[in-house]
C-alpha cells in the first residue's frame, strides 16, 4: 500500500479485509465524506490492487463534486473473479465485513451488478443500482452512464463544429458501459466501427452489426466475433481509425508508450481513470481531446444518487442530461481559458469544492475502528 497517494483530501481510511474460510482478500476505500456519504463501485476482479481502489476512490469524490452531488467518494475492490461459481458467497461475506461502515454505499462496477447489490442489500441494508422489483435504478440496465457518454459526445461535436451523426465510434470493452454507450451513440447517428473485448476486436470502417452484438452479449455469446468485420487483436482497437475512441474496460490502457497509436479525433473515457495523465498530456498536445472519467462517464453516479434519494428514473435521466451537457460545456471552455487539460480543470473546481465542504461544517467523518465483529483481519495504513 505505499503507492497509494494520501493529500490534503484523503484518503480518510483504507482497510484491507480478509476471510480466510474461503479465502479472498478485498480492499475498502473511503477518500472523502465532507461533501456526503461515499459511493462507489464495487470492483470484482482477480487484477484489482489498493492502490487502483485508492485511485477509483478518489476518482469518485472528484466525481460527485464536479457533478454537484451531496456525495463524497469510496470503492471498494473484491480480489476475485467474478464468473467463478462461488461468487455469491464471496460478496455476501464481503457485504458482512463492511456491513458497518455505514458511510460506504456500495454500487455497481466491474464484475458487480444488480444480483451483487441485491446480496450486499440484504447483508447490509444499503446498495444502489438494484433491481427494479427491489425499488432500485438498475443503472447497468438503463444504461445510464452509456446514456450519459452520449450526451458528453454530442456537446463536444457541437464544440468541435463537427456532426455527431456519421462519426465513426471505436469501443473498447464491451461491458455494461460499453454496449450502452454503442447503443446511445449509434441512435444519434454515429457509426460503430470498432468495438473489442478480451477476446479480440471487431473493425468494420462501414459499421459494424450493433444489434448482432448486443444479441450475442445478451446471450452470453462472443460479441466479438456476432458483430462481423474483421478480427483484430484486442489492442488493435486504439490504432482504428476513428473520430471517437470510447475506453470502456479498465485502469491505464492508454499509456505513454501506446497514445501515439491512437487517431482519434477525441477520447470519451467511458471507464475510470483508463488514461495515464502523461498520456492525456500527450494526447493533448498532439490535438486530441480527452474527456476525462469525472466529466465523461458521471451518468451511473447521477443516476444511483437519485435512486438515493428515491427519485424515479425519468427525474434520473433528466438530470444526466442537464448536468452531463452543462459540465461537458464548462469544462471545455474554461480549460481552453486557462490553457490547460479538461481534466486539470476539473479537477481543480472538485478540489476547491472538496475543500470547502471540509472546512465549512462538512466535517470529516470521524475515523471509525477498522476491526470489524467478524473474524476478518483490518489494516489502516
Ligand atoms: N457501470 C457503470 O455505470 C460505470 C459508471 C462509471 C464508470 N464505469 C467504469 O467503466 C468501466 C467498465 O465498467 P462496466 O460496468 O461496463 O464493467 P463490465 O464488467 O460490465 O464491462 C467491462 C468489459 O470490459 C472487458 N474488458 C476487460 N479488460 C479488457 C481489455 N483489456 N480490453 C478489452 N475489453 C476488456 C470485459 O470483458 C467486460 O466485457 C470501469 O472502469 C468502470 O469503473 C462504470
Amino acid at each position: 500500500m505505499d503507492r497509494i497517494r494520501y493529500d490534503s483530501i484523503g484518503p480518510a481510511r483504507v482497510m484491507h479485509l480478509y476471510d480466510p474460510s474461503i479465502p479472498f482478500h478485498a480492499w475498502l476505500v473511503i477518500d472523502n465524506t465532507a461533501r456526503g456519504p461515499a459511493l462507489g463501485g464495487v470492483r470484482i476482479t482477480p487484477e484489482v490492487t489498493p492502490e487502483e481502489v485508492a485511485r477509483l476512490a478518489r476518482t469518485m469524490t472528484f466525481k460527485s463534486a464536479i457533478a454537484d452531488l451531496p456525495l463524497g467518494g469510496g470503492k471498494a475492490g473484491i480480489v476475485f473473479d467474478s464468473r467463478d461459481p462461488d461468487t455469491e458467497t464471496v460478496v455476501r461475506r464481503f457485504a458482512r465485513l463492511i456491513a458497518d461502515i455505514g458511510d460506504y454505499i456500495p454500487a455497481p462496477d466491474m464484475g458487480s451488478d444488480e444480483t451483487s447489490m441485491t446480496w450486499i442489500r440484504q447483508e447490509t441494508g444499503r446498495a444502489v443500482g438494484l433491481p427494479a422489483d427491489l425499488g432500485g435504478l438498475p443503472l447497468d440496465q438503463l444504461g445510464a452512464t452509456g446514456f450519459g457518454l452520449a450526451v458528453c459526445a454530442e456537446t463536444v461535436c457541437r464544440h468541435l463544429d463537427m456532426p455527431l451523426a456519421g462519426a465513426r465510434v471505436a469501443v473498447q470493452g464491451f461491458g455494461n458501459v460499453g454496449s450502452a454507450a454503442a447503443r446511445f451513440l449509434t441512435q444519434k447517428g454515429a457509426v460503430l466501427v470498432a468495438l473489442s473485448d478480451r477476446q479480440g476486436t471487431a473493425w468494420n470502417p462501414q459499421g459494424l452489426d450493433l444489434d448482432a452484438a448486443l444479441a450475442a452479449r445478451a446471450s452470453g455469446d462472443d460479441p466479438v466475433a456476432a458483430a462481423g468485420g474483421s478480427l483484430l487483436e484486442r489492442d488493435a482497437i486504439f490504432g482504428v481509425d476513428c473520430d471517437i475512441l470510447l475506453p470502456a474496460a479498465t485502469a491505464d490502457v492508454i499509456r505513454e508508450d501506446n497514445q501515439q497509436q491512437i487517431r482519434a479525433r477525441m477520447v470519451l473515457e467511458g471507464a475510470n481513470i483508463p488514461a495515464t495523465l502523461q498520456a492525456e498530456k500527450a494526447l493533448a498536445g498532439r490535438g486530441v481531446l480527452v474527456v476525462p472519467d469525472v466529466i465523461a462517464n458521471a451518468g451511473g453516479l447521477i443516476m444511483a444518487e437519485a435512486e438515493h434519494r428515491g427519485a424515479d428514473k425519468d427525474e434520473a435521466f433528466r438530470r444526466i442530461e442537464e448536468k452531463l451537457l452543462s459540465n461537458t460545456e464548462r469544462i471545455l471552455v474554461q480549460s481552453q481559458q486557462e490553457g490547460r487539460l479538461p481534466r486539470q480543470t476539473a479537477e481543480r473546481i472538485a478540489r476547491q469544492r472538496v475543500l470547502q465542504a471540509m472546512g465549512n461544517g462538512g466535517r470529516p467523518r470521524a475515523v471509525q475502528r477498522l476491526s470489524t465483529s467478524s473474524s476478518s483481519g483490518s489494516s489502516r495504513n
